[in-house]
């Protein structure tokens, strides 16, 4: 798969090391995220990731910051994105079953690299379920059509 993945200041090295190991696995990874650890602005990445993966530029995304989930709340702003931050695999699997994410975040100050191998590998090894949650995702994206 082709996936960007996204991070400010707080997570270089977090993606750098999920960046590594998505590649070893056979993934392209784009690198819309900062390389330097001085201090900058989550929404940017968050925005970067969210515009690719709606575009079709990428299949899906990986989004770091401190905690998580101030860079999936800039990427949920952008149409069509489902951004949702896990902290454990069993979130990261069942968001994909039910709400198919397209981009799963976390944070590098809450979960240590062993678990946020994890947390990719559950997400991307796990298939949406479709059926009633297809009904689901479908209302979800049709709030986004009801924004003024
Ligand atoms: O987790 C985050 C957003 O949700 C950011 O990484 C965090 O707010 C950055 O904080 P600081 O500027 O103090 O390093």
């Amino acid at each position: 798969m082709k996936i960007g993945i996204g991070n400010d200041h707080s997570a270089v090295e977090m993606k750098n090391e999920i960046k590594e190991y998505l590649e070893s696995k056979g993934h392209e990874v784009v690198n819309f995220g900062t390389d330097l650890t001085e201090s900058c602005n989550y929404p940017e990445y968050g925005e970067a990731v969210g515009r690719a993966v709606a575009s079709g530029e990428v299949d899906c995304g990986v989004l770091i910051c401190g905690t998580g989930i101030g860079i999936s709340l800039a990427a949920n702003k952008v149409k069509g994105v489902r951004a949702a931050v896990c902290s454990e695999p069993c979130s990261a699997r069942l968001t994909k079953q039910h709400n198919n994410a397209n981009i799963i975040a976390f944070g590098a100050r809450i979960v240590g690299i062993e678990v946020a191998k994890e947390i990719v590998d559950a997400w991307l090894d796990t298939k949406f379920e479709g059926g009633r949650h297809q009904t689901r995702v479908d209302m979800l994206m049709a709030i986004e059509n009801k924004q003024e």
